[in-house]
């Protein structure tokens, strides 16, 4: 039992995720969400998300918080009111803006997960997979693929890679499993394979609002 809980013990200490505001038409999608909190759990990870206690967010969020482990919201102001967003479990981190919500999730976590969603899931997915292809991180992001609901997503980035639009090489980017347990462990085992493409340091400070005194000149 030792041996397992040991086994478990994950290299992430905070994992930020994606979900939907919405908690989607099929029960897998909420039980996958509630399932995705008790392996961060297991694995004493804490949770960073969006806050606001709507759809799968307020799923995953309650499941971490219910099982002891920190979760910290981050929320732009204009969202703050509890009739958006409903009331926010654990830590709540207001910011001015949706630019700001992104890079100051970014900054707090080791990895992210995309849960089922519909455009903020996928803007919020789409811009840490750019930013990991341009260098501006090295995290691991994973897409819990739950009853195949973004197997046309996937296809759709074969097709680009295909066509040339997309290296194959940053095609490794984005890991995907149909469940908790083997999307962390995947992820647990990520090494990035695309090259790098900028200075990695010009890029964190201009893109995840790294304090003034760091600024390079241009
Ligand atoms: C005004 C309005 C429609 C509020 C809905 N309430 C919301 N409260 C907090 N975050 C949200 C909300 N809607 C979208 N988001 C953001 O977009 C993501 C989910 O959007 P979606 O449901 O996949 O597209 C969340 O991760 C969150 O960052």
């Amino acid at each position: 039992m030792e041996r397992d809980m040991e086994m478990k013990q994950s290299k992430f200490k905070r994992i930020c995720v994606f979900c939907g505001s919405s908690p989607g038409k099929k029960n897998s999608y909420r039980e996958a969400a509630i399932d995705l909190g008790r392996e961060l759990v297991s694995r004493n990870i804490d949770l960073v998300y969006g806050g606001g206690s709507i759809g799968l967010m307020g799923l995953i969020s309650q499941a971490v918080f219910d099982g002891g482990r920190h979760v910290i919201g981050v929320i732009p102001k204009t969202l703050m009111p509890r009739e958006i967003t409903g009331e926010t479990v654990g830590e709540v981190k207001a910011v001015s803006d949706m630019h700001q919500r992104k890079a100051e999730m970014a900054r707090q976590s080791d990895a992210f997960i995309a849960l089922p969603g519909g455009y903020g899931t996928l803007e919020e997915l789409l811009e840490v997979i750019t930013w990991a292809q341009l260098g501006i991180h090295d995290k691991p992001v994973g897409l819990l693929n739950v009853d195949g609901y973004y197997n046309s997503l996937l296809s759709f980035i074969d097709k680009a890679v295909e066509e040339g639009f997309i290296s194959p090489n940053a095609r490794h980017i984005i890991l995907s499993a149909p469940t908790a347990q083997d999307l962390v462990k995947y992820m647990e085992e990520y090494e990035p394979q695309h090259e790098r493409v900028a200075p990695k340091l010009n890029w964190e400070i201009e893109q995840l609002g790294y304090p003034a005194k760091y600024e390079v000149s241009r």
